[in-house]
């Protein structure tokens, strides 16, 4: 721009105060640095154009690259721009002038404020992320420590109780003692039960759960042992010796008892299968089976054959479960699966998963299998995938103080924040441990497990994750940044996005695509790989089922093979 086009250019004051609130990096954590011009003719002139655009683009349009000051035109000198500047003052009104600079000296201020602002909540946002981490830490300590102490008695006596119970009763208060608020409890997560003689058998009763063992295969040899020292220095030498993720096999130690079957709704064919597998469950091995109450009335209703089925009646002794069940049996799609996870806020038993729907990525076993599947299963041992799932806490503006947080909400797929139905960019600032690590600008973000990289990730252009790969995937949804790419974390991070006080709208987040949640200005979602993984049963093993999924289920790289009869080298 020449500065002969400057009076043209200028803009009302008006415009400037309101380009100054409206303009985006006034409200973003990194504004771009507002140019201080040099010369003092250059400096009036500036001003009394009174338009921060034309203040940036005159000082960048100055500055040559030897230094000196410079017009776009190469016609005009410097002389000549401090008389063209002269003149161009001379023919403003001293009047509106005056005005100019009053009003523009207003947009500058409200600038500088809102710069300030911006610092000074970068900074809040900051030591709030630290606060809330060791909140975090702490809790989890409580959690540790009381479980320790409740751990080695209660739990014994507990089992024993509920052994002797005739259907699933209520949880006795201190029950959550072992398990703290929410039903977790670590004491079952690689090595399940107390093995030792079951109760006596009865019509409806709930015996002690089976116990099994969980070994790593060692390449093909499946009683293979698991070395601890994942790294070794010797000599100075840093070597990995074995790694943690290896193929696991679950090998039953006791006769497994109770089977909980999970299946889709409104499924005629999942009605009718789910019938005739509870049948052969119970006539050919004798094993207790819990169903949802939905399937319970559909069941009783059909034939009252079914009265020895078990259910539940309320939240208290969904709780409970883990403790009962020794296998969970689905009959639906991945939807199912991932509402059979959801039921589950602490451990989870094994999920054998029958395909009844259109994708089956989690589900590999087929439904006109079932003898044989089940019989493989319950004999044992069979290769499982521990699906690493995620916790997410809310926490809310207005309860950021308090120590009791919102329950946490477990996911296996992933935790989507996005815009809703606002017409709003979402703007969410997000966080890896202590470090900033972006402004999401778009229509949101997934934070996902490796399990959900096949899912809505994948839909969003994340890459596809192999599920024992122990990470967390950061996509985003349609960022408005060309240079947005989704990144892959490890697993021991905590995330937290929040959304920042400045923002335009609000943002949404939901769970495995269900349970949406308000976040408000000021609110933070913070994410954590749960210890709580959810075991599936594999058709063959980990890897097999994961490339048969991409194969069949997504048609991963199908191509008709070139003909031999073409042009060679
Ligand atoms: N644009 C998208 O791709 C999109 C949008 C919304 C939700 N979703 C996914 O749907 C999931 C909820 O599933 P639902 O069955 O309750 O809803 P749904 O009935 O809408 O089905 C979603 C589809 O995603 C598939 N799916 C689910 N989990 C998968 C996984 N881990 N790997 C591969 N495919 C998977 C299902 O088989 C199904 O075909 C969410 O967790 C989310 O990942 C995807
Ligand atoms: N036991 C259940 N109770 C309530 N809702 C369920 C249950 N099981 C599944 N759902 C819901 O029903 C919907 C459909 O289930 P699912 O995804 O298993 O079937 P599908 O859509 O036929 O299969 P696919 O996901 O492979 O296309 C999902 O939204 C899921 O959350």
């Amino acid at each position: 721009m020449s500065l002969d086009e400057l009076p043209q250019k200028k803009l009302a004051s008006s415009e400037a105060v309101r380009f100054a609130r409206s303009d985006s990096r006034f409200r973003s954590l990194s504004p771009a640095p507002i140019p201080i011009p040099t010369s003092p003719s250059f400096r009036s002139l500036v001003e009394s154009a009174s338009d921060e655009r034309v203040n940036h683009d005159a000082v960048t349009s100055h500055e040559s690259e030897n230094g000196s000051i410079s017009t776009v035109s190469s016609t005009v000198s410097s002389v000549e721009s401090e008389k063209a500047a002269y003149e161009f003052l001379a023919q403003t009104p001293i009047k509106s002038t005056d005005t100019h600079l009053v009003e523009f000296s207003e947009a500058m201020r409200t600038v500088a404020k809102a710069l300030r602002q911006v610092a000074e909540g970068k900074a809040a946002a900051q030591a709030e992320a630290a606060e809330w981490k060791r909140k975090y830490e702490l809790e989890m300590a409580h959690k540790q420590q009381s479980k320790i102490k409740g751990c080695g008695s209660s739990i014994d006596n507990e089992l024993e109780k509920l052994a002797n119970q005739l259907t699933l009763e209520k949880p006795a208060s201190d029950q959550t003692g072992c398990c703290g608020n929410h039903g977790i409890c670590s004491h079952e997560i690689l090595q399940d039960a107390i093995p030792g003689p079951n109760p006596p058998s009865s019509h409806k009763m709930v015996r002690r759960k089976a116990s099994f063992r969980l070994s790593w295969g060692c390449n093909g040899n499946k009683n293979g042992q698991h070395k601890h020292d994942f790294v070794s220095f010797e000599k100075g030498d840093i070597t990995t010796a074995e790694r943690s993720n290896k193929q696991i096999l679950l090998k039953w130690e006791s006769s497994p008892q109770t089977v909980l079957f999970i299946t889709k709704p409104n499924s005629n064919s999942v009605r009718v299968l789910c019938a005739e597998m509870v049948r052969w469950l119970k006539e050919h091995k004798n094993i207790n089976v819990v169903v949802e109450p939905r399937v319970s009335k559909e069941l009783l209703t059909e034939d009252s054959y079914y009265n020895f089925i078990q259910t539940w009646h309320d939240d208290e002794e969904i709780k409970m479960l883990h403790t009962k069940v020794d296998l969970i049996v689905t009959l639906g799609g991945d939807g199912t699966v991932l509402w059979a996870a959801s039921l589950f806020k602490g451990p989870v038993p094994p999920v054998v998963a029958f395909s009844l729907g259109s994708l089956g990525f989690m589900t590999p076993f087929r439904s006109e299998q079932y003898h044989d599947c089940l019989d493989n299963v319950l004999n044992g041992p069979f290769s499982i995938t521990l699906r690493n799932r995620l916790q997410c806490h809310v926490i809310r503006d207005s309860a950021k103080d308090e120590l009791e947080t919102e329950e946490p909400i477990l996911v296996l797929n992933e935790v989507t924040i996005d815009r809703g139905i606002s017409s709003y960019l979402t703007y969410l600032e997000c966080y890896c441990d202590s470090s900033f690590v972006t402004c999401v600008q778009g229509d949101g973000l997934i934070i996902s497990t490796t399990s959900g990289s096949t899912a809505y990730s994948l839909a969003a252009g994340g890459s596809m994750v192999h599920p024992q790969v122990p990470g967390i995937l950061f996509t985003p949804i349609c960022p408005h940044s060309l240079s947005f790419r989704p990144l892959i974390l490890p697993e021991y991070v905590t995330l937290r996005v929040q959304v920042p006080y400045n923002s335009r709208g609000q943002a949404w987040a939901s769970f495995d695509g269900k349970d949406r949640k308000l976040l408000s200005p000021g609110d933070a979602l913070i994410c954590s790989m749960s210890p709580w993984p959810v075991p599936t049963a594999c058709l063959m093993d980990s890897t097999t089922d994961f490339l048969r999924s991409i194969h069949e289920g997504l048609h991963w790289n199908l191509r008709k093979s070139q003909s031999f009869d073409g042009p060679r080298d």
